[in-house]
């Protein structure tokens, strides 16, 4: 057994909203089950981040306008650096794919379902939306998406926790919205979404459903007490879609989906990017060995970057 000695108690950084809060707790329930540690070794710290301000999240604007996925890690980041926290969960679909110098990202919960989740009340599905219907989505890959396979529907900035969203939705500001099936899953709220849909029709963002534990790379304590709770399957899935991702050099304007499979001893990885108004979308996929899972993801990155063409990615220079 190991014990934390060079940190007593543990620190364990995350935001405070539910869904953070929920994911820090799965991450010390695994630690003290794998470790046969006691609540008492662990210390939750909340970190508010730029994100976390309310006037910022409640006004309706895209979240690229505000500053980016960035807005949710860097306070974080700078107490793993500091030392005010020793770990920090995050959810890896909202992290950069590379970590500042000082920190390491390699310790990655079994993960959670990976799909979209359709939440309305009135009806089950997005083919059951009729001509028209407004769908509410600050996604910017949700909503190229959507109008890229329903140009019909009318798409309207949709922001805040699962309660605020589900709140809008009773007002008759949109009639359906997507939530991640992981965080559905993770609050025990499944019930609000009528269907989950499948990677086929909405591939996913690259890691959606995957925790994420970092830390400081010089912290062997840390490193050896994470290591007994990563599951490597996730880790391989991660490698070959942040490969990709990076290949893409991914920004938060540019929609982009992801998802990598098992598939026996291989790895079945599938990519898409679009243009944010749905106009085009480029599909494309891979199979590969587990060892080649960054050569995969860079490869395939390579060819829709090369079906795109020159002036797929204008719109980062409006
Ligand atoms: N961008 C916000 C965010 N980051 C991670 C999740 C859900 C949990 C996950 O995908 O791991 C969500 C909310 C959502 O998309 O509904």
């Amino acid at each position: 057994m190991i014990q934390p000695t060079a940190h007593s108690p543990l620190k364990i950084g995350t935001r405070g909203s539910p869904l953070a809060l929920a994911q820090a707790f799965e991450t010390r329930r695994r630690l003290m089950q794998r470790h046969g540690l006691s609540e008492d070794a662990f210390e939750i710290v909340i970190i508010k981040t730029t994100g976390d301000d309310r006037a910022m999240i409640e006004a309706d604007r895209p979240l690229k306008e505000v500053g980016g996925k960035g807005l949710f890690t860097k306070e974080i980041e700078e107490a793993l650096l500091s030392g005010r926290i020793d770990i920090a969960v995050h959810s890896m679909k909202d992290m950069p794919v590379a970590q500042p110098e000082g920190l390491v990202l390699d310790c990655y919960l079994p993960r959670e379902d990976v799909r979209d989740a359709f939440v309305s009340r009135d009806h089950g599905s997005i083919a059951d939306l009729p001509e028209g219907a407004v769908v509410g989505s600050s996604s910017l890959r949700r909503r190229a998406q959507l109008a890229n396979r329903r140009p019909d529907l009318k798409l309207v900035q949709f922001r805040g926790n699962v309660q605020t969203r589900l709140k809008k939705l009773d007002e008759g500001v949109a009639t359906a919205t997507f939530l991640a099936m992981a965080g559905l899953n993770r609050l025990g709220m499944a019930r609000v979404a009528r269907s989950a849909i499948a990677p086929e029709d909405m591939l996913p963002a690259v890691a959606q459903g995957a925790i994420g534990i970092e830390r400081r790379l010089d912290d062997g304590a840390a490193r050896d007490l994470l290591s007994a709770i990563h599951d490597g399957p996730t880790g391989e899935r991660l490698g070959a879609e942040r490969a990709f991702l990076a290949a893409l050099d991914g920004s938060c304007e540019t929609p982009i989906a992801g998802l990598a499979v098992h598939d026996g001893d291989a790895l079945w990885l599938r990519g898409e990017i679009l243009r944010p108004d749905g106009s085009e979308a480029i599909a494309g996929e891979r199979r590969c060995a587990v060892s080649d899972a960054a050569e995969a993801g860079q490869d395939l990155a390579r060819e829709l970057l090369a079906q795109a063409g020159a002036g797929f990615f204008d719109w980062r220079q409006a």
